[in-house]
């Protein structure tokens, strides 16, 4: 059994344990045991693996071995969205949601989310220094994502709070009052949209609830799951993204000259220090083998994805950022049937924002040491609580 790695820098725990135990027991914070994979195959394998179920009912007697809380919390935060279901459910849910998540309508929203993009770096020329989520890796995602589902963008700061606490560790009352904080605020705001449909993703779920295609608890709770994947992620994506090129600014240096390297820089960054550590737990419907441990049934599953992406057998020096580092095909989204609906969205909002960053303030510089930056605490993400930059002088208008 081993314990938890450092929040800080987690990478060299993962490095030993590809190592010494690829698939190894980890007690977490609350007393919930689970079975953590680290290695890119055996990663990959498990993500597609049907025996490897979402359904936390197959693993209810695991979850409630850590308590009644963690069992409920569990329940709370899968049951009905399509993250914690399999086929058929997971189907019916994916496709009712997917064509809003197409290239193609995503594409859409480009302009958007440049114009977004642009307000907000607007807000802060004159300045000197920033922190930079505030000023755009978390303000950015959320007002996108409002738009999209229909949430009034002027709550924000309540979510972000409610969400942020939703991914401590389970066993914390902080993370059971933000999950009841939220559910009960969507929840209001779709009781509201039952009266007053307006053009936007929540009332889509209304509708199709109208029809039998889904409950009213599954409209509830995949709006729950859109409002908190659609921003956290992104959010830690712009965050951690920028932290990487300006630890080392020849990195910076090197795509502000060359501009068209940014969609590669994107995957690259998010192989390098994604938002997901860690992918949600999966339940194992029977015993498992992987990596020649045999994982019993009715265990936890989790898949350390921040690790399968720093494998060394998958990729060649792995710690290290390469822009050019051409075939990528990183594990930041997962993989399967539950590969992120949002990556579209994800990868554009990330190419402007960093692009954008690159264009109006290209003599951004990190404003502390990187060691003395302080990551969040959570149970799946990976992020900064602040990421303070100087804004060096601002790019010349052009022309
Ligand atoms: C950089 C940003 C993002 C990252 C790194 C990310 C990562 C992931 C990962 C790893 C999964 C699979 C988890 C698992 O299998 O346990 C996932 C699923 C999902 N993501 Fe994202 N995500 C991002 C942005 C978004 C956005 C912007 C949205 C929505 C607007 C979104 C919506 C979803 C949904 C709905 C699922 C569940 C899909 C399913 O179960 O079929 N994500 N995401």
């Amino acid at each position: 059994m081993r314990d938890q790695p450092t929040v800080a820098d987690p990478y060299p725990w993962y490095a030993r344990l590809r190592t010494e135990a690829p698939v190894c027991r980890v007690r977490q914070e609350g007393g919930l045991e689970i079975y953590l994979v680290t290695r890119y195959e055996d990663a990959r394998r498990a993500l597609t693996d049907p025996r490897l179920s979402k359904n936390p009912e197959v693993g209810a007697e695991t979850l409630a071995a850590a308590g009644e809380h963690t069992y409920r919390a569990v329940a709370v935060a899968l049951a009905g969205n399509m993250l914690g279901t399999d086929p058929p459910e997971h189907t019916r849910l994916r496709r009712l949601l997917s064509a809003a998540f197409t290239q193609r309508r995503v594409e859409g929203l480009r302009p958007r989310v440049q114009a977004i993009t642009d307000g907000l770096l607007d807000a802060v020329s004159g300045r000197r220094e920033v922190d930079l989520m505030d000023a755009l890796a978390f303000p950015l995602p959320i007002t996108v994502i409002c738009e999209l589902l229909g949430v009034p963008a002027a709550d924000r700061d309540d979510f972000r709070r409610w969400t942020t606490a939703s991914l401590l560790p389970y066993g914390r009352p902080a993370q059971a009052d933000g999950t009841r904080a939220l559910n009960e605020y969507l929840a209001a705001l779709i009781k509201a949209k039952r009266d007053r449909p307006s053009d936007d993703l929540i009332s889509a779920l209304i509708t199709a609830s109208a029809d039998g295609r889904l409950s009213a608890d599954e409209v509830l709770a995949n709006a729950v799951l859109l409002l908190i994947a659609g921003h956290e992620t992104t959010v830690n994506l712009i965050g951690n993204g920028v932290l990487a090129l300006l630890r080392e600014p020849h990195l910076w240096r090197e795509l502000r000259r060359d501009p068209g390297l940014v969609p590669g820089a994107v995957e690259e960054l998010l192989r390098y220090d994604g938002p997901v550590e860690r992918a949600t737990s999966r339940f194992a419907a029977e015993d498992v083998e992987i990596a020649g441990v045999t994982v019993p049934k009715g265990s936890v599953v989790i898949v350390a994805l921040g690790s399968a992406d720093r494998d060394p057998e998958r990729f060649p020096d792995p710690d290290t950022v390469d822009l050019r580092r051409g075939e990528n095909p990183h594990l930041a989204f997962g993989h399967g049937i539950h590969y992120c609906l949002g990556a579209p969205l994800a990868r554009m909002e990330g190419q402007i924002a960093i692009g954008t960053l690159l264009r109006r303030f290209p003599d951004l510089a990190l404003a502390a040491p990187a060691g003395a930056l302080v990551w969040r605490e959570s149970r799946l993400m990976r992020g900064l609580t602040a990421l303070p930059v100087a804004l060096g002088a601002p790019a010349p208008a052009p022309g």
